[in-house]
């Protein structure tokens, strides 16, 4: 009989023994049983005769993990506080010896002089960040790396955000590679999974563009992995483990000898902080944009109509932002524009008007939703928001000749939705698209005049941090998508001009600001590390918490920033409590987190949402 270590995938459990009367080899994903149920798992390892009966297992597969995989799995365990069942479970096991065909491709693509420019400069650096205004040509910049990289006999992962594989993007890359690449995404169906696999092992597929979880499969030659629209909040993981697929670029990178490129037009300070950077200026083709303003507090106010009027006369198209993720409502002044900051945090706090309270979400410091605005003394203050289907009815009044259509997940549900609106768009079938965040991303359309980004106000005092980041990078996106060929304007409702108006041109300046801002409280000088506790019980919810707030303690290098009720205070009957802390160093957070781990309290490390 022999003895193995297995890790069970998917389960939180720590990896048990069993015992078989095969050799087995280490990687091999074998059925075991646990209770009355069978589970898959993994072969750690070969072990002695352990003093108790273990059970036998039960089948052999033949799907297996490389040992590199295992070696990044455990790394994956190890940082984001997972088993490594857990982990394991992320990537798509092998199921044949890969067989080692090149391809050679030839692509029409020829790159302007500073595009070859940008080509050089990643060549020479294994990690790099193209820091490229909207519409300068990334996109043409990957798919040469991708047709180099095949050619060198490599295979290349491109991953981009959820909403990011627009029907364009996809018909660019099938235009330049053909039966070559393949689309992954959470939503094809599981035969065409099957199929990619099979094709990817084969050696006829050499790109996947995918979501965040076609970084996990099973590549024998992983060469090359391009991150686009690098600042994506979509590339971290909302559920366990909670990891962000852009650091984890760079990790497998580092592991298994591929080149990593991050690129974006609003790349986020820790890249910019991290990595070589070549930045990409102006747009590819001919273009200029014209940036206005308007000061009224929300909604469909005299100058969006007039600008969209004018837009459409010129037998241009417009694009309509409309925010509706800020989950909360914040208070902001409405002669003025402030909001109301958390004094120990320096982040707009949060309205809960059951309790008649502001809040911040970081610390949990409350106080009274004051009568006045605090900085100008005027006495209107709460804003209220306007969803897009208000939105597209309230224009689709006005506007009664034209064709206007809502773009958020409400109305698209499916992928084939999607690739029906925007070839619409693209076909100006549709005068005019109202959408969320899913605007912003990498939409190619050369027949937008103008882009209006309303209420984004609301966005800039959202309780977190990184509120001015994330908003000023939205608000670049959704103008990247006006004037990419020819004359564009951008409308943005807001009452802080002043700062769009400074940074709006100069992505680079802002980012040299807010390191400023962020030093030395925020990350990248800090790391931070959420630990959340969810029970049916309020009592019990709290108490794990507040019992891994007194170990937090115990460690010199971290410092608790705040605890208490989450921001929402309560999901699917379970009440939910929420730890926060910070150090400079990932070890004794490592540490921290791991112990906690006993006390039934789940780890968020990196958080990026704070609500
Ligand atoms: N070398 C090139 N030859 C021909 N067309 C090009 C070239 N480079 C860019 N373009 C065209 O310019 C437009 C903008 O390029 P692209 O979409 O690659 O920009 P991007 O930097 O990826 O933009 P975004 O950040 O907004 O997604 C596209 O229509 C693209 O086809
Ligand atoms: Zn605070």
């Amino acid at each position: 009989m022999h003895y193995y270590l297995i890790s069970l995938l998917k389960s939180p459990l720590t990896p048990l023994t069993y015992c078989s009367h095969d050799i087995l080899e280490i990687g091999r994903v074998v059925e075991v049983p646990l209770s009355k149920r069978t589970l898959l798992g993994v072969v750690l390892e070969c072990v002695e005769q352990p003093s108790f009966a273990c059970e036998e297992i039960l089948l052999t597969c033949k799907t297996f993990y490389t040992l590199k995989t295992l070696e990044l799995a455990r790394f994956i365990a190890e940082y984001y506080v997972c088993s490594l069942g857990e982990a394991l479970a992320l990537f798509t096991p092998f199921s044949q010896k890969s067989l080692h065909v090149k391809q050679t491709i030839n692509t029409t693509i020829e790159l302007s002089s500073l595009q070859e420019e940008a080509l050089a400069f990643i060549k020479i650096n294994t990690n790099a960040l193209l820091f490229g205004d909207t519409g300068s040509g990334k996109t043409e910049i990957y798919m040469k790396l991708f047709e180099e990289a095949i050619n060198e006999g490599k295979q290349v992962a491109f991953l981009v955000p959820e909403i990011g594989l627009t029907p364009q993007m996809k018909s660019r890359l099938k235009h330049h590679f053909g039966a070559h690449v393949a689309i992954w995404h959470s939503k094809i169906s599981a035969k065409k999974k099957e199929q990619i696999l099979t094709e990817l092992q084969e050696g006829k597929i050499c790109i996947v563009a995918g979501t965040r979880s076609a970084l996990f499969l099973p590549y024998e030659k992983l060469g090359l992995i391009v991150v686009d629209e690098e600042h994506d909040e979509s590339y971290k993981s909302s559920n366990r483990p909670r990891y962000n697929a852009k650091d984890l670029a760079l990790l497998f990178g580092q592991k298994l000898n591929a080149k990593v490129l991050l690129g974006s037009a609003t790349p986020s300070l820790n890249s910019i902080q991290k990595l070589p950077t070549f930045r990409l200026k102006g747009t590819f083709f001919e273009a200029s944009t014209h940036v206005m303003y308007d000061e009224s507090e929300h909604g469909l106010s005299n100058a969006v109509v007039v600008a969209i009027e004018k837009t459409l006369k010129r037998q241009k198209q417009v694009v309509v932002f409309v925010p509706t993720r800020a989950n909360f409502k914040y208070i902001t002044c409405k002669s003025c524009g402030a909001s109301v900051e958390c004094p120990y945090c320096s982040v707009a706090m949060s309205v809960h008007l059951h309790v008649h309270a502001l809040k911040c979400h970081y610390c949990n410091y409350t106080e009274a939703i004051p009568k006045a605005c605090p900085k100008c003394g005027c006495e209107e203050i709460i804003a209220t928001r306007m969803g897009t289907a208000e939105v597209k009815e309230k224009l689709s009044i006005h506007f009664k000749d034209f064709s206007v259509s809502q773009f958020d997940r409400d109305v698209i549900k499916t992928e084939k939705q999607l690739t029906q609106i925007l070839s619409d768009f693209n076909e100006k079938k549709i005068d005019i698209l109202v959408g969320t965040q899913m605007l912003s991303k990498g939409h190619d359309y050369h027949g937008v005049g103008l882009a209006v980004i309303l209420g984004v106000d609301a966005l800039l005092n959202m309780s977190d941090f990184r509120a001015r980041e994330k908003t000023l990078a939205l608000v670049m996106q959704i103008a990247g998508r006006s004037g990419r060929k020819g004359y564009g304007e951008v409308l943005i409702q807001s009452q802080n001009s002043a700062f769009f108006k400074r940074y709006l041109g100069n992505y680079a300046q802002f980012l040299n600001d807010e390191l400023a801002f962020r030093n030395p409280l925020y990350p990248p000088f800090q790391k931070m590390l959420k630990l959340m506790s969810a029970h049916t019980k309020e009592e019990k919810a709290k108490e794990r918490i507040e019992n891994v707030a007194q170990i937090a303690l115990e460690f010199k290098s971290i410092e608790v920033v705040g605890h208490g009720k989450a921001g929402v205070a309560k999901i699917a009957g379970k009440y939910r409590y929420e730890l926060l802390v910070r150090s400079p160093s990932t070890k004794a957070l490592l540490e921290f987190a791991h112990l906690s781990k006993a006390l039934q309290v789940e780890a968020d490390m990196d958080p990026l949402s704070f609500s």
